[in-house]
């Protein structure tokens, strides 16, 4: 019988690693809570159509080299360089493996501040928000273990922000399927993700197996908006909240490409930005039955969150 199917694609790998790491300085300490994923591509198309599991790497063994890594890395604290460590550390190692997709989702741990001074406490912390910072790594070694590219995005996940004015939506199409009134003055809400992008780099991996550790040139660290400059993150958080905030809104769509616009003009290494932006709908609850006035924009107060069906306004914005 002839053969109808091939496979055509093969990546695998290990989800969900979470973990959690202590850097001590002295009594200071600082953690990092990271949840991890490694998947892997390579010379593996025999495990899935000889059952021939010679070539795999069991993804046991990938969530340990995670674990292990966690421990002896130098750049545990930085998710992206950690990502583009695990990552060249496992394509590096394996022969027959090519490709490392490192996706780290870092979790928020802030110091609490205690006493009449302010002072941030030295290992105490709480969860401050849903919001987490994410990091897509690509390791490229398809032209060479010595050459290996390092393709990194990062950005944020569930910042929930809301302006109850300072946005308006007129001037849409309107037609029989029309029910929605133009509105000068609105609830503004949404749950931000960001990701940006940079262009790839080139990695060194160690020469000595022992030296665990990647050779990132001294002039590439150094370059500030590049992407190990690790304030990229902080300026792009910034540059949302801020023209979110600022903004005389005439849409989603309109804020979203400002936002970009800031970003990439701010970040002489970023070459992408992209933002998914659900609108989570406020809807102003109608009291005109008891003789109240809650729907004119001014009189409007009293606001029904609307979990579902939202909105979802997506785009990129990219350098030229
Ligand atoms: O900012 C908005 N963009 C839309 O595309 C849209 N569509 C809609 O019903 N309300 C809104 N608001």
């Amino acid at each position: 019988m002839p053969e109808l199917s091939y496979l055509s694609s093969a990546r695998y790998g290990k989800d969900a690693v979470r973990v959690l790491r202590v850097v001590r300085e002295g009594s200071t300490h600082t953690v990092v809570e990271y949840n991890v994923r490694v998947l892997l591509e390579g010379d593996i198309e025999v495990s899935y159509t000889e059952a021939d599991n010679s070539v795999i790497v069991a993804t046991d063994s990938m969530k340990n080299i995670t674990y292990y890594l966690a421990k002896v890395s130098p750049h545990i604290l930085i998710p992206e360089r950690f990502a583009v460590h695990l990552g060249t550390h496992i394509v590096s190692k394996y022969a027959h493996i090519h490709k490392a997709f490192v996706d780290i989702e870092q979790l928020r741990w802030s110091r609490i501040i205690v006493g009449q001074d302010g002072k941030p406490h030295p290992h105490s912390f709480f969860r401050d928000g849903d919001e987490k910072k994410t990091v897509k790594v690509q390791i490229d070694g398809t032209a060479g273990k010595d050459k290996i590219q390092a393709h990194v995005s990062a950005g944020i996940n569930d910042l929930l922000v809301l302006k109850s004015t300072g946005s308006s939506f007129t001037s849409f199409i309107r037609d029989e399927y029309t029910l929605l009134k133009e509105v000068d003055d609105r609830i503004f809400s949404t749950s931000i993700d960001l990701n940006y992008t940079f262009t790839p780099v080139n990695i060194s991996p160690p020469k000595d197996e022992k030296k665990l550790d990647i050779v990132i040139p001294a002039s590439e660290q150094a370059e500030a908006g590049g992407v190990w400059d690790p304030k990229v993150l902080d300026r792009a958080r910034t540059i949302t909240l801020e023209v979110f905030a600022e903004d005389e809104s005439a849409s989603v769509q309109a804020t979203l490409y400002k936002m970009g616009q800031k970003i990439i003009a701010e970040n002489a290494g970023v070459q992408t930005v992209s933002y998914a932006l659900p609108n989570k709908h406020y809807i102003p609850v109608d009291m005109s039955y008891m003789g109240v006035d809650n729907l004119t924009p001014a009189k409007a107060e009293v606001f029904q969150p609307v979990a579902a069906p939202s909105g979802l306004i997506t785009a990129t914005v990219s350098r030229k």
